[in-house]
C-alpha cells in the first residue's frame, strides 16, 4: 500500500482508492468552549495533584470525577455530540474533534514508545482526553498493552518501522481495535500532540454503514458465518506469531445495521468463501474511506463496533519531535471484565502470558498453530 499527493491509497494491485477529507465534517470547538474544556481539564488535574505517575492514572475516583465536571462544567455542544454519537454513531463511524485544549509546553516526543515523565507535564491533554471517554463509555485499558496504561503513547519507534502495529511508520493495514479481545473497546480516541514532520500520515477511517451497501446478500450472509480467525497482535504476544482467537464471524448484530469485526492484516479463514467475503468488503472498505492528518488538538473518535481505521506511511526522524498521538479506550459497560479486574482498577489483566503455550482468560478462546 502506498498513498500518493491526491490522497489515494493505492493497493497491492496497483488501484488507487481516494480519501474523503474527515475534517470537512469535524465538530470545531469555539475558543470559548476550547478554554472551557481547559478549565475542566485543570480542575481535575488540581484534585488529583498528589496522584503518582507510576499508577498510570487507573482509578476510578478520577473517572468519576472526569464525567462528572464534564457533564456538569463542560462545553454543552461537545457533551452532546459525544451523547449522540454514543447513542447513534455516525455513517464513517468517526467522528473528529479539533481545537482540543493541550499543554503549552510539550515534552520530547517519547523514543521507546511510552512517555515516562511526570503526568502532570500532559495535564491539560490527559484529562481532557478522559473527560471526552467517560462520556462516551467507561475507560479500560489492557495489561498485556503497553503495561496496562490508561492512556498509551501513539508513536513511532525506531527499528519497527515495517511492524503492524503502532510504533510502525508503513502504512498500517486497517483494523478493528483489539478484535481478538474478549472485551474489545466499542470507542477509541486518538488525541494528536504532533503531527509527522512531512504532515502525510492520514489516520483513516471507513464504516461499515457506508460499504454494506457495496455487498451482496450472499456475501453478507458469509461474513456472518463464524469461520473466521484473528492473529493477536504482537503488542499483545510479542514475536509469537502463532496465536490466533476465534472462529468468530466478520458481522454480527442487525441485518441492516451490523457490527463489524475485522483485520485485513491478521484475520483468516480456512474457508475459500470466506476469504473471497473478506476481499469483497475490504474493496467496499476501500470506496468509504475519510482521513484526516491529525494536528496538534485534533481528536480522533473511532467506533470500534461500526469502522475500522488505519494510518498512512510517514517517515520519522527520531528527533525528539516526531509524530506523537495519545490513545485512550471505553467500553460500554466496565461491569462486563469485574472479573477480569482489581477492584476500582479500569486495567484488564492479561489474556495471553508470554512463555507459555497457554491463554490465561478463563474462557477457552486461543488456538494455537
Ligand atoms: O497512528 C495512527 O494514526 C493510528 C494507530 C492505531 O491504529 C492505533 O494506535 O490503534
Ligand atoms: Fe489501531
Amino acid at each position: 500500500m502506498s498513498v500518493d499527493q491526491a490522497a489515494t491509497v493505492t493497493d497491492d494491485e496497483g488501484r488507487a482508492w481516494p480519501i474523503r477529507e474527515a475534517g470537512a465534517s469535524a465538530l470545531v470547538l469555539s475558543e470559548e468552549d476550547s478554554e472551557c474544556l481547559r478549565a475542566v481539564a485543570l480542575g481535575v488535574a488540581a484534585r488529583h495533584a498528589s496522584r503518582p505517575s507510576g499508577l498510570h492514572l487507573d482509578d476510578s475516583d478520577l473517572m468519576v470525577d472526569c464525567k462528572l465536571r464534564m457533564l456538569r462544567d463542560g462545553p454543552e455542544s461537545l457533551v452532546q455530540a459525544l451523547t449522540e454519537f454514543r447513542y447513534r454513531s455516525n455513517p464513517d463511524g468517526a467522528l473528529l474533534l479539533r481545537n482540543l485544549p493541550i499543554d503549552d509546553a510539550l515534552p520530547p516526543t517519547p523514543e521507546q514508545g511510552n512517555f515516562d515523565g511526570d503526568w502532570q507535564r500532559l495535564k491539560v491533554a490527559s484529562m481532557t482526553q478522559l473527560a471526552v471517554m467517560n462520556i462516551l463509555g467507561d475507560v479500560i485499558s489492557y495489561a498485556d498493552e503497553k503495561a496496562g496504561r490508561i492512556i498509551q503513547d501513539v508513536v513511532p519507534v525506531a527499528g519497527a518501522e515495517k511492524r503492524q502495529e503502532n510504533t510502525g511508520s508503513c502504512f498500517l493495514e486497517l483494523h478493528t481495535e483489539d478484535g481478538f479481545h474478549p472485551q474489545r473497546p466499542r470507542f477509541i480516541s486518538l488525541l494528536a500532540l504532533r503531527p509527522d514532520h512531512e504532515r502525510v500520515a492520514l489516520t483513516l477511517a471507513s464504516g461499515i454503514r457506508r460499504s454494506l451497501a457495496c455487498l451482496d446478500g450472499g456475501t453478507r450472509e458469509v461474513l456472518a458465518r463464524p469461520i473466521y480467525r484473528i492473529r493477536l497482535s504482537s503488542s499483545f504476544v510479542g514475536d509469537r506469531e502463532d496465536v490466533y482467537a476465534g472462529p468468530v464471524p466478520v458481522l454480527t448484530g442487525s441485518l441492516s445495521d451490523p457490527d463489524l469485526c475485522v483485520d485485513f492484516h491478521a484475520m483468516t479463514s480456512d474457508d475459500p468463501e470466506g476469504r473471497r467475503a473478506i476481499d469483497s468488503l475490504r474493496r467496499a472498505i476501500l470506496t468509504n474511506l475519510v482521513g484526516h492528518v491529525l494536528a496538534a488538538g485534533d481528536l480522533l473518535i473511532v467506533d470500534n463496533d461500526k469502522a475500522v481505521h488505519g494510518r498512512t506511511g510517514f517517515t520519522a526522524r527520531y528527533d525528539g519531535q516526531d509524530r506523537w498521538l495519545r490513545r485512550s479506550f471505553a467500553v460500554p459497560d466496565l461491569r462486563r471484565s469485574t472479573a477480569d479486574r482489581m477492584p476500582r482498577s479500569h486495567v484488564h489483566r492479561r489474556i495471553f502470558t508470554p512463555g507459555t503455550d497457554h491463554a490465561v482468560h478463563r474462557r477457552p478462546m486461543f488456538s494455537y498453530e
